[in-house]
């Protein structure tokens, strides 16, 4: 009987741990989309490894090549279709190798097989950063892997670990003579793109250029290395800033501020924020999570990571990285992990105070910010309770006095008349229509400057603004406001007795749009107004939804005539007249419409043209000596 010749060198065929197995059957044959982020896995544990090499030889000089290069090479070979991957680190004994990547943490295991089961939509690099499961990725990839590595100890031999992602390993030694290892994938037919030199530089660009080792391919290094929000501040140069903004946002613009911050304590936290020179179109309604990515220990976890910053500050572009965030940090442990909400806190009061002192320093720019993003600070204003203090410093408003400026709530309050404990607000559809309201005609009389609001998020803002430093917010349209400061009513033009009839027929021909007519106590300049005894804050809901064009039929209001004026009194006479006068009828929905108007919440204005061409007409027919 002939005996196989013992294969030279020796090799020992292994079973994978059962968890291990599902994990793999699971890579192997269940994850298409994302698929190179196995790339970013292998740099990663190579990167981890050249850093515990880089430990040891502080205190060890009797390694294997001491002076062997702390880098990571990448090589393709089209014809063979295999990739592989060599790194300088510590490198494995034949017994590293079978606990290393024989097995895995029963319990990442067990979740990793359990969260796949109900998202079989879930990305590759979901699942993986997830669960720490990183060199299994491999198998993504490869029907194939074999390891072949040689550990730093001196004594040690070289070993090598091959499997092909079925429940099997083989163990065995190996020819190496250089510290490190060297895992070479046999891809699988559908994978042969990655048997690319290119396709591996641009992966590599994409999820670890960052990382602190070189990365060859050939003998050209093709990360960045040096991570710039690693640096100190003072030493990056104006441009590295834009570099990097370029680099992140493909945005040709240059951004308009950057916030580099890089501290140890409370966290380690290095990280480069930008404002963008202009808001993206569609941001406002997007709701994107967020456009900040996050690095853990230089290596990419998330590309756009959710809940690094709160909602209202998703147009801010950059980098954070934290040595204190577990590599396999997930899109569902972030929120909760108490690192990442340190981290949260300390980037968003950052923010606050880098747009404070910008406020400070360069009124132009940031007016340009305001211009841009003002919008984003109300909705934070109207969402984030603890910070609304500090979002508060930064609102801008312009009033009946501010004369096209911008001004603060702190300037509109160092400006109160006597007596005034409120800030007054009017919403209207725009500046122009704002200055035509006929709610300011008492706040003009007296001198009390009125806080103009004209953006829909305005409304949204007033749902969590209501008190400025103990000055309640205050809407001009307010039925029964009563202002500090006297001023003489103007002399009516007419009785009470000619009133009633009047207000009679204008509620009749209203309807059920208002709920009384009444004689208004401070119109001045115009002839009427709509006012509101309502709740305040269903109206400003209301509000939005009308400017929204939703169907939100308006709560009735109450319209107010000014008795002084010579339209009001030249009605009053017509229904003395003839209750049923035409001009009347077009005149009481004309005023009501305007109302409308003024405020951004007429839905079809081209339905007034016919009724408009009526009192024209009318008006034509007079003479000019009777107007
Ligand atoms: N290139 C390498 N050199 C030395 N040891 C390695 C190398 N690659 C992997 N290892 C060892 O194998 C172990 C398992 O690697 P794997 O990627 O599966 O998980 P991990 O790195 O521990 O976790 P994670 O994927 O979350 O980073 C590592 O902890 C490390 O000890």
């Amino acid at each position: 009987m002939t005996t196989e010749p013992t294969e030279v060198p020796q090799v020992e065929a292994k079973t994978f741990k059962a968890e291990v197995q599902q994990v793999l059957q699971i890579l192997a044959h269940s994850l298409y989309t994302d698929r190179e982020i196995f790339l970013r896995e292998l740099i990663s544990n190579a990167s981890d490894t050249l850093n515990r090499m880089q430990f040891e030889m502080l205190t060890n000089r009797d390694v294997r090549d001491p002076e062997a290069e702390l880098a990571i090479w990448l090589s393709a070979d089209k014809d063979a279709r295999t990739v592989t991957i060599t790194d300088a680190g510590t490198g494995m004994t034949r017994e590293e190798l079978i606990d290393h990547l024989g097995t895995i943490a029963q319990s990442s295991a067990r979740a990793f097989v359990e969260k796949t089961k109900d998202a079989s939509k879930a990305t590759a690099s979901e699942m993986i950063g997830q669960f720490g499961v990183g060199f299994y990725s491999v198998f993504m990839v490869a029907d194939k892997v074999t390891v072949v590595s040689r550990s730093y100890r001196p004594e040690a031999e070289a070993a090598i670990w091959e499997s092909t992602g079925d429940d099997r390993y083989t163990i065995g030694s190996a020819e190496r003579e250089e510290r490190g290892t060297s895992i070479t994938l046999h891809l699988k037919e559908d994978a042969a793109e990655f048997a690319n030199d290119w396709r591996l530089e641009q992966i590599v660009k994409r999820h670890s250029d960052f990382v602190a080792f070189p990365i060859y391919s050939g003998d050209r290094q093709i990360n960045q290395r040096k991570a710039l929000w690693r640096r100190a501040p003072r030493e990056v140069e104006a441009e590295e800033y834009q570099n990097l903004y370029r680099q992140l946002t493909f945005e040709p613009d240059e951004p308009m501020l950057h916030v580099h911050l890089s501290t140890d304590v409370p966290v380690d936290l290095h990280s480069v924020l930008f404002i963008p020179g202009k808001r993206e179109r569609g941001l406002i309604e997007r709701r994107i999570e967020g456009k900040v990515r996050l690095y853990s220990r230089k290596v990419l976890i998330l590309e756009e990571a959710k809940d690094l910053l709160p909602a209202y500050f998703r147009f801010i572009e950059g980098v954070v990285d934290s040595e204190d965030l577990p590599l396999n940090v997930s899109r569902e442990s972030v929120q909760s992990s108490p690192v990442m909400q340190r981290i949260r806190k300390t980037l968003t009061s950052r923010l606050h105070r880098e747009l404070n002192d910008l406020a400070d320093k360069d009124a132009n720019a940031f007016k340009a910010f305001w211009q841009e993003f003002g919008v984003f600070i109300k909705e934070g204003i109207a969402t984030d309770y603890e910070s609304r203090n500090e979002l508060l410093k930064l609102l801008r408003v312009q009033t009946t006095r501010s004369d096209g400026e911008l001004v603060t709530l702190g300037q509109y309050k160092s400006r109160i008349i006597d007596g005034q404990q409120e800030i007054y607000y009017v919403l209207a559809a725009s500046l122009e229509a704002a200055a035509t309201s006929p709610h300011l005609d008492p706040f003009k009389a007296r001198g009390i400057e009125v806080v103009l609001l004209t953006d829909l998020m305005d409304g949204f803002m007033l749902s969590g603004l209501r008190e400025y430093e103990g000055l309640k917010l205050r809407n001009v349209d307010e039925a029964d406001l009563e202002l500090p400061g006297e001023v003489a009513a103007p002399e009516p033009q007419i009785s009470e007795a000619q009133f009633t009839p009047l207000a009679e027929r204008l509620a009749a021909i209203l309807g059920e749009k208002v709920k009384t007519v009444r004689a208004s106590k401070v119109l001045r300049d115009s002839p009427a107004r709509l006012v509101s005894d309502d709740d305040m804050m269903g109206r400003e809901m209301q509000r939005i939804q009308q400017m929204l064009g939703r169907e939100a039929d308006a709560a009735p209001r109450i319209l107010e005539l000014n008795l002084s004026h010579n339209l009001v009194a030249a009605l009053a006479q017509r229904v003395e007249a003839d209750v049923n006068d035409p001009i009347v009828t077009a005149a009481a929905e004309q005023l009501y419409d305007n109302a409308l108007l003024i405020e951004g919440l007429h839905q079809n204005p081209a339905a007034m043209v016919p009724r408009i061409l009526q009192l024209l007409e009318a008006a034509a027919r007079t003479q000019p000596d009777q107007a």
